[in-house]
């Protein structure tokens, strides 16, 4: 440990890639899903740094390996933690408490048990891993006990947390049994990055109420001990954003823009694509989506033989009981409303329960003339953005969700409570039937703001804030700061 370790620790339950064994023996890997690996990817390559992970399979034990120019470092779990640590406190306890509790959360001793033994091996591997003086950037809900654990056992880092998923109001969060030890494991950091300002204060307030610590604005003062000088914790906002130009470029390669046509050739050449991208996830408002759509035909608002909706619904975290309910729910919807209004080489909902690469990701969002985003909950949703970003043609329209990061930010979209079915037909339809001289209006105010916000923007503003922050053992950080310099 130490001088020869990196500058830049990235520590998240995942890496950015799934690794298997074939049965040749080989190791092989595929991208991980979701949004947290498409932010952090770029922000890694040509870092001098290392991301500390979970490999996405049961008793993987391999050594560090470099993959596009990041040193990949996993953590292995075995059969019972992934079901105790992962399916169960990670997304069966914190994701459902944590989104508004739309589903009901669980809480079981045992997971939480797994929850601190896992969060105590992922704090060794940074420590592991981290230079003397480095940052280590800690993200997300299934981890927020290890900047407290590392602190123990690393005193000299500087140590920063994001959420990439929302952090509940008090009275929500209160449910908790572990609530006191969730914020003191957070509070190891010196700061701590949310997508929103409300989810900031939220957590701020529940410092304030559950803990006898003193808080002032964004800041929550920690006292000396005999171990330990006083030092300051900030909370603040920091939403994260993706490599919009690099999605950009993707968008207008002409390869993309020749599959986006045969997509559409192939749908039967519609009048209006509508899509929806998701994780098959119940904060995803999937179901309310597809039934306002459903309303919208039965209506005669829309013309069936004119429109249809493509739906990827990408699997995930499949052996949560949650998820499999949402499948069923999902796929009976879809078979209804295909039912009724389908017809002999046309669809009224084309229902992908696949992973698609970005290239095919960007292509979909081309073909779409309205992209549908109704979560009911949601961090951020990347997905918004890389539909602004690969529409360089200024055409098309965003359908966003109130209740997702991404609304504080995208002012030209058209905004719907997806809790309000009628609200959210008239949005749909009013998408559907936009003239193109609005579209473009509002595609280009929505582009100023995805393209300027960039994930390096994003990357660059909490390092520097960390980077900013005085050392808490009072020695300078030369190495910190002048990699932060980097990012800037
Ligand atoms: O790792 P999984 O269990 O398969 O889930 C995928 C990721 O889902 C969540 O993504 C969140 O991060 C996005 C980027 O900040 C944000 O836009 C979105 O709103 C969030 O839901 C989760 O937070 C990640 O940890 C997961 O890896
Ligand atoms: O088939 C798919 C579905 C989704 N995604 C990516 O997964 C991310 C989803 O991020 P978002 O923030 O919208 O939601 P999350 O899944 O992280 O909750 C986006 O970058 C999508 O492009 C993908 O690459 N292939």
């Amino acid at each position: 440990m130490g001088k020869d370790g990196f500058n830049l620790v990235v520590v998240a339950n995942r890496l950015p890639v799934d690794m298997s064994i074939t049965e040749d023996g080989t190791v092989d890997w595929q991208r991980s899903p979701g949004g947290l690996v498409t932010a952090l990817e770029p922000v890694m390559q040509g870092a001098d740094g290392a991301w500390v992970g979970w490999s996405g399979a049961p008793d993987l034990t391999a050594d560090p390996f470099d993959v596009d120019g990041m040193r990949l470092v996993p953590v292995s779990l075995n059969q019972t933690e992934i079901e105790r640590y992962y399916e169960g406190f990670s997304n069966d306890t914190l994701w459902p408490l944590y989104h508004d509790v739309i589903a009901p959360p669980a809480f079981h001793r045992q997971w939480w048990d797994s929850y601190r033994k896992v969060n105590q091996r992922f704090a060794e591997a940074a420590a592991s891993q981290a230079a003397h003086g480095a940052i280590v950037w800690v993200q997300d809900y299934q981890l927020q006990l290890v900047p407290k654990l590392l602190r123990n056992l690393r005193p000299d880092l500087r140590i920063g947390f994001f959420n990439h998923i929302p952090f509940p109001p008090l009275e929500i969060f209160q449910q908790l049994p572990w609530r006191r030890q969730v914020l003191e494991g957070l509070l190891g950091a010196d700061l701590i990055g949310f997508q929103r300002g409300g989810d900031a204060s939220n957590f701020v307030r529940a410092v304030r109420r559950l803990t006898d610590l003193t808080t002032r604005g964004q800041h929550v003062m920690i006292e000396a001990t005999d171990d330990a000088p006083a030092r300051t914790v900030r909370a603040a906002p920091f939403p994260i954003s993706i490599d919009s130009h690099h999605f950009d470029e993707l968008a207008r390669s002409p390869q993309v823009q020749a599959r986006a046509r045969e997509i559409r050739t192939d749908l039967g050449d519609p009048e209006i694509v509508m899509l929806g991208v998701d994780r098959l996830d119940y904060t995803k408002g999937i179901r309310h989506r597809i039934k306002a759509y459903g309303e919208l035909l039965q209506d005669g608002r829309l013309d069936p033989a004119k429109c249809t909706l493509v739906q990827v619904a990408s699997p995930s975290r499949e052996n949560v009981g949650a998820y499999q309910e949402l499948r069923d729910h999902v796929e009976t919807l879809v078979g209804r409303i295909n039912g009724e209004y389908g017809e002999i080489g046309h669809s009224a909902i084309h229902y992908l329960h696949h992973s698609y690469p970005p290239e095919e990701m960007a292509a979909l969002y081309l073909a779409a003339d309205v992209m549908l985003v109704t979560s009911l909950r949601d961090g951020m949703n990347l997905v918004a953005k890389e539909y602004v970003a690969a529409r360089s043609d200024t055409a098309g329209v965003l359908v966003l969700s109130e209740f997702t990061g991404a609304a504080d930010e995208l002012a030209g979209a058209i905004m719907v409570n997806p809790h309000d079915i009628d609200g959210m037909k008239d949005a749909i339809y009013r998408a559907a039937t936009m003239d193109s001289r609005e579209q473009r209006k509002r595609m280009r105010r929505l582009r100023r703001k995805v393209l300027t916000d960039d994930v390096a923007k994003w990357s660059a503003s909490f390092l520097t804030t960390l980077g900013g922050i005085p050392d808490p053992a009072h020695s300078p950080a030369p190495t910190t700061l002048a990699m932060t310099q980097e990012y800037s």
